[in-house]
């Protein structure tokens, strides 16, 4: 039997694919053949050093930079086609909330956009509410919340469209440990009730093996897939899992794998 009959649906297939910054005599080459498939429903982490291209190469998939060389593809199409029908949702390090819009404004910004009537979107709107949190919250504004909630919106506008994909830029990056593990808890739970494919990108290991099925590990100069690992912690995960034997050795693995794509060659 072909062994593909096995796999997963592929959802984002890259091949070869390189990126280099600027003109000539003052290039940057960011990233250089990078080959890896995303299965659908699959939780990815790219995880590497400060300038090792995790950014770049999530911008790549999500169609907002155009790679140097190689191919992308999502769904078998090119990532454009896929933005365009609105399939994906993102998520940076900084909220971008509309200061002068409340939290329900804020979340049904894109829909709007669609120009569907505020009476069709209202109970998905208030479902979203539920799902991040902030129900009891939806008509104050930005300001009026601290970080964490904003990043929450922020999470809640991105999946008002329903998109299959979700890219996650070092979303948590900027908050305290508390917050954040309360955030992370609910991305694994968001992970769990709405099956999304979920391309997230960090500098933290234990934040990489706490939330993910797969770990790419990305060295520098010029970024390349150093090593992928697998992260067989099941599906229902929570603030103990960190505790287990089996994080802990998984981190330290992961850990060396991170150390030797970051050694300095001999060459
Ligand atoms: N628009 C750009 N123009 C020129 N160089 C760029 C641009 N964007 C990124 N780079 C360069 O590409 C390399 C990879 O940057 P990138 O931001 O993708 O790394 P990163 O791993 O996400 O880093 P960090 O964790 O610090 O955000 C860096 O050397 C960076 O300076």
């Amino acid at each position: 039997m072909n062994s593909d009959f096995f796999r997963q649906k592929v959802e984002i297939s890259l091949e070869g694919v390189g990126m280099v910054f600027g003109k000539k005599g003052r290039q940057i080459t960011a990233l250089q053949n990078i080959t890896f498939d995303v299965e659908q429903h699959e939780f990815v982490t790219l995880l590497g050093p400060s300038g090792c291209g995790k950014s770049t190469l999530l911008r790549l998939m999500a169609d907002l930079l155009q790679p140097s060389s190689g191919q992308i593809t999502v769904r078998k199409e090119h990532p454009k086609e896929v933005r365009l029908r609105r399939k994906f949702g993102i998520i940076f390090r900084t909220p971008n909330l509309f200061e002068w819009r409340t939290v329900r404004e804020n979340i049904e910004l894109p829909l709007e956009v669609l120009e569907q009537t505020r009476q069709m979107y209202r109970e998905q709107v208030d479902q979203l509410l539920d799902t991040v949190g902030l129900a009891k919250f939806k008509d104050y504004y930005p300001w009026q919340l601290s970080l964490g909630m904003q990043i929450r919106v922020a999470m809640a506008r991105a999946l008002s469209l329903d998109p299959p994909i979700l890219f996650m830029d070092e979303p948590f990056s900027t908050l305290d440990e508390f917050t954040k593990d309360k955030l992370q808890l609910d991305v694994l739970e968001m992970k769990k009730k709405m099956n999304k494919t979920i391309i997230f990108v960090t500098r933290s290991l234990t934040e990489a093996v706490f939330l993910s099925d797969r770990i790419i590990v990305l060295s520098a100069n010029p970024g390349c897939v150093h090593a992928i690992h697998q992260v067989p912690l099941g599906s229902n995960r929570t603030l103990q899992t960190r505790e287990s034997p089996l994080f802990q050795e998984l981190t330290t693995v992961i850990q060396k794998s991170i150390n030797e794509g970051n050694e300095p060659s001999n060459d």
